[in-house]
């Protein structure tokens, strides 16, 4: 059968995505996840309010502990209204606005986060609705990891920033802005004096924080690797051992580790020199703000510069947080692109031209049931990620409704793909296929898929129990059909023999099953299925005989009364179709009976036939 599964390389598929540059266009394509919080604005805006609240509580405090200090040199408050505030009073008021601020924070908190947890849920969903949706091309074209990122770290990166980015985003630049404005009214001249040497040791700060992420990062990466030796090795212990590799792996996981130390006492290099900088630039800096702050207080009262000291105080305070705002900032800036790129990316996911199914209501024929009687009509096909390969070319052929016909040919001649089209997994590029009649095209996708079964060359079963797996082709049977069904397929009798019978668990991807066993588990679940037409992969992995001829067996029962196209390996379980078509090179060359075909002299199948026997 065409592979027609995902690609499964490359798990981190985040980690070396590009971050988009904050500016007018990526920001509007990005902020179209807001959608997805239009229906929770009510519970936003209130989460909104609550934290321009706590923001301005936090505000207040360096102003009154300004005036605590300036109460505490004998230099009471005084309300306009006259009333004058003692140390005792101040205190009380500074207290009473810290509660406000708990209790503000708490209700922003619980409001964001229903906001982001309800938003995430919705965007997962229709993230996984669209990939159930999407075509097989699209599944050809992207790897399964950079997939499925899209539905765990991108969708995480936009939770994060609904609960918590956001906010800090806001408080911060609120915090520098009524910051620079407080600081502005206590005194200008300390202000311009601060300004010109704070900011910038911030920003250097700043500069070396990143630094040392990047070093950090690769500390990261190179334990990854490190990791993936270990995973990788272990589960496949039986290579490593058969091929007597052990200590090329101990050598390979040595040096790996190696690395990891190099970076890390690289970046704990960098990470010392952070720390000293912090401690005598920033600290420094305060220093000399407080030095000029100090020498403001010491004028006599009397000249215009002069300070008190609670103003000095409320001063400091506010430098510190805006000081703590520019480093926010600065941290925050790397978080927004991060949440940009998610953001775009699970909107080009959701962008993406889903198949016609599930349509409700349905668009084209419904029909209630199929006969199955299929027209290959001069059939022509191109695989949609190799356009320039004609895989199928002419293709013309006709099957009678309950008739079975099998195609052979070398490998690689497009038998799976020609099987696999009736699915209308991909568009045709010539020619058409017709059903009952009727163009396939004509047909409700999903009522036409319905009446179509696949049995594929290796059954790859759900994590599940066997009841689950096999009810997979009639979601809700009874236990009942189910075990009818497995019966026809020869499988109840080791179904059976399990402690647990139907619910025993197979294992991720049916593991825990046998090759044959897995493969009656696919033919119950097609029986279960009933569909008019049957669509039979023939597996290449031989089975023992015992077992090949169970599985045969089934196979026959399954067939009965339907339309059955066989991809055959095997050509000596093929004497009893009605019609072989022999393909190679994406056209039909031969087409005929068993009979007919082997004593055709020089003919293909003649020869496919004596080279199978030679072999056997
Ligand atoms: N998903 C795909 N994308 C691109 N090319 C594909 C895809 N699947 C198959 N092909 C190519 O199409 C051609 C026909 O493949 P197909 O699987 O139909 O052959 P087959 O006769 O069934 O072979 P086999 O007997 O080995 O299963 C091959 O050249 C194959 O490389």
């Amino acid at each position: 059968m065409a592979r027609s599964g995902l690609n499964t390389s490359g798990s981190d598929a985040t980690a070396d995505l590009p971050k988009p540059k904050v500016n007018k266009e990526s920001l509007q394509r990005g902020l179209r996840i807001f959608r997805f919080v239009l229906p929770y604005r009510a519970k936003f805006a209130v989460g909104m309010v609550l934290l321009v609240l706590s923001s301005l509580s936090t505000m207040t405090f360096p102003w009154i502990g300004g005036k605590l200090v300036d109460a505490a040199n004998d230099k009471p408050f005084t309300l306009p209204g006259g009333l004058v505030l003692d140390i005792n009073r101040i205190a009380l008021g500074l207290f009473l606005v810290t509660v406000l601020q708990g209790l503000f924070s708490f209700g922003r908190i619980w409001f964001f986060t229903q906001v982001s947890e309800f938003t995430v849920r919705d965007i997962r969903q229709a993230l996984y609705a669209k990939f159930m949706q999407l075509p097989i091309p699209f599944f050809e074209q992207n790897r399964v990891g950079a997939v499925t990122s899209r539905i765990t770290s991108d969708v995480a990166q936009i939770q994060d920033s609904f609960s918590l980015t956001l906010a800090e985003l806001f408080r911060q630049v609120f915090t520098l802005l009524a910051g620079l404005a407080f600081i502005m009214v206590v005194s200008w001249k300390l202000s311009v004096f601060m300004l010109v040497t704070f900011p910038p040791i911030v920003l250097a700060a700043g500069l070396f924080g990143r630094k040392i992420r990047t070093l950090s990062r690769t500390v990261q990466q190179e334990l990854a690797h490190t990791n993936t030796i270990v995973e990788e090795t272990l589960q496949a212990i039986n290579s490593v051992k058969a091929f007597t590799n052990e200590r090329f792996e101990i050598k390979r996981y040595n040096t790996a580790l190696r690395k990891v130390v190099q970076s890390a006492l690289q970046s704990n290099l960098y990470r010392g020199g952070f720390v000293s900088f912090v401690i005598i630039g920033l600290f420094g800096g305060i220093i000399l703000v407080l030095w000029r702050g100090a020498t403001l207080v010491h004028t006599p009262k009397t000249d215009p510069n002069h300070l008190d000291i609670g103003q000095l105080v409320s001063f400091i305070l506010y430098t510190v947080y805006i000081g703590a705002s520019v480093a926010g900032l600065g941290e925050l800036y790397g978080k927004v692109q991060s949440t940009l790129g998610a953001s775009e990316r699970i909107l080009e996911i959701l962008d993406e031209t889903p198949e016609p199914t599930l349509l409700e209501p349905a668009l084209g024929l419904v029909p209630v049931q199929v006969r199955g009687e299929i027209r290959y009509e001069h059939v022509a096909f191109r695989y949609p990620t190799r356009p320039d390969v004609a895989v199928l070319q002419d293709i013309d052929f006709y099957i009678a409704a309950g008739e079975k016909i099998a195609l052979v040919g070398p490998s690689g001649a497009g038998k799976s793909t020609i099987a696999g089209l009736l699915m209308q997994f991909y568009p045709l590029s010539g020619g058409r296929i017709v059903v009952d009649g009727h163009d396939v095209a004509d047909y409700d996708l999903t009522a036409l898929r319905s009446h179509i079964g696949i049995v594929p060359q290796e059954t790859l079963l759900f994590g599940g129990t066997i009841r689950d797996n096999i009810a997979y082709g009639k979601p809700g049977a009874t236990d009942q059909e189910i075990i009818e069904a497995a019966r026809r397929a020869n499988a109840w009798q080791f179904i059976s023999a399990f402690p647990e019978s139907l619910d025993t668990v197979v294992g991720d991807r049916g593991i825990k099953l046998s090759g044959g066993q897995r493969q009656r588990v696919a033919i119950a679940r097609a029986i279960l299925k009933n569909p008019a037409i049957l669509i039979l992969d023939e597996a290449t992995s031989s089975l023992d005989s015992e077992s090949e001829k169970l599985v045969q067996g089934a196979l026959d029962e399954l067939m009965q009364n339907r339309t059955s196209l066989i991809i055959a390996h095997r050509l000596s379980t093929i004497r009893k179709v009605d019609k072989i078509l022999v393909i190679d090179g994406g056209r039909i060359v031969e087409a005929g009976s068993h009979d007919e075909l082997s004593e055709r002299e020089g003919g293909l199948y003649a020869n496919l036939l004596r080279l199978q026997f030679e072999l056997a």
